[in-house]
């Protein structure tokens, strides 16, 4: 690789800059950019067909851009170069031999990343806790061990990028846990930057310390997971016995609410949500008490949703 196609990239290991991709008219990706920093899990939303694992293809050097530019550990990502692997695990979906088992499919795997040393798969397999699997065969595995063989195949030859399109999907909570555990264990103390697809929000802020969300081709949002909670929205909640009366109030005192599906009276007010004793008044003092008054925050697929211009009424 040429001196000139290195990236003087610092922390980050995975750059995407003004990533543009059409397949014959259609246009998928569209000035698509992102930084992803060494160490980060870093997870990527969007719904289906929104481009996800074709920015992975891309990444990967699986795919050419239309233009644009990849950068992965620093160098300039070129399609059909495959050196980059040797650096990079990557799990589309947990693909295996069935009739052999745990250890024999790690040693394939083991051998065609060249890895010469033969321990390395049994660090895999402590690792991601398999030991008590080692000698069943990948058939009969559960769904969340299947999930593990893929991941312990992505690492065996301990990757410093590791790219997982959608690894969480169908596991119980105790599973996501674990992979949660393993992922935070590989970023935190060896320095392994994870890139993982979904289009659960709920699923990837288990695991996820920073998000993106990727709609209409081009990235919309980057939301860090610790701030989350505080950006989702609030909503004031309301029922009472005459709800037509109820309503004429709030007009009166200029609140702006909405009707819920389930008939409630909504009121997405930032004063009404905050001072939520003031209303109560007010209906009090208007003869109108509520019999119900919740302050009731979105869930994240609503806050997915809110952020793509998509109401859940609407799907
Ligand atoms: N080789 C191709 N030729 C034509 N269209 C394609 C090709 N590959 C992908 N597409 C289209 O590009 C869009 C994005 O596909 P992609 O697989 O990247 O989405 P995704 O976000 O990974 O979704 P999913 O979660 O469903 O896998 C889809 O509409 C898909 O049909």
């Amino acid at each position: 690789m040429s001196i000139l196609s290195k990236k003087n990239s610092g922390t980050k290991t995975i750059q995407i800059e003004g990533v543009h991709k059409s397949f014959g008219e259609y246009k998928v990706l569209n000035n698509l950019s992102l930084e992803v920093n060494r160490g980060e899990i870093f997870g990527f939303l969007g719904l289906n067909g929104a481009g996800k694992t074709t920015t992975i293809k891309m990444l990967l050097g699986m795919l050419k851009p239309t233009s644009g530019k990849l950068y992965m550990l620093g160098e300039k990502v070129d399609a059909g170069n495959y050196k980059l692997w040797d650096k990079v695990g990557y799990l589309e979906e947990a693909t295996f031999y069935p009739d052999l088992t745990v250890i024999e499919n790690l040693d394939i795997a083991r051998r065609m990343q060249g890895v010469s040393d033969k321990e390395s798969v049994n660090r895999v397999i402590s690792k991601l806790g398999l030991e008590p699997h080692k000698t069943k065969k990948a058939k009969n595995l559960s769904l969340g061990n299947k999930q593990r063989l893929g991941i312990a195949k992505a690492m065996i030859h301990n990757p410093e990028i590791m790219i997982l399109d959608e690894p969480i999907n169908g596991l119980d909570p105790a599973g996501v846990a674990e992979i949660r555990n393993m992922l935070y264990d590989l970023a935190n103390n060896f320095g392994v930057t994870v890139f993982i697809s979904s289009h659960l929000l709920e699923e990837l802020s288990k695991v996820a310390t920073r998000i993106g969300i990727i709609h209409n081709g081009h990235l919309i949002q980057e939301i860090e997971m610790g701030k989350l909670e505080q950006s989702l929205q609030k909503n004031l909640v309301l029922d009472g016995r005459d709800k037509s009366a109820m309503k004429r109030v709030l007009k009166e005192h200029g609140y702006e609410f909405e009707e819920t599906m389930d008939d409630y009276i909504k009121l997405t007010d930032g004063h009404a949500v905050e001072c939520p004793e003031r209303l109560a008044e007010l209906l009090v003092k208007s003869n109108q008490p509520p019999t119900l008054l919740r302050v009731i925050s979105e869930d994240l697929e609503g806050y997915f949703l809110r952020k793509i211009g998509i109401g859940r009424g609407n799907i």
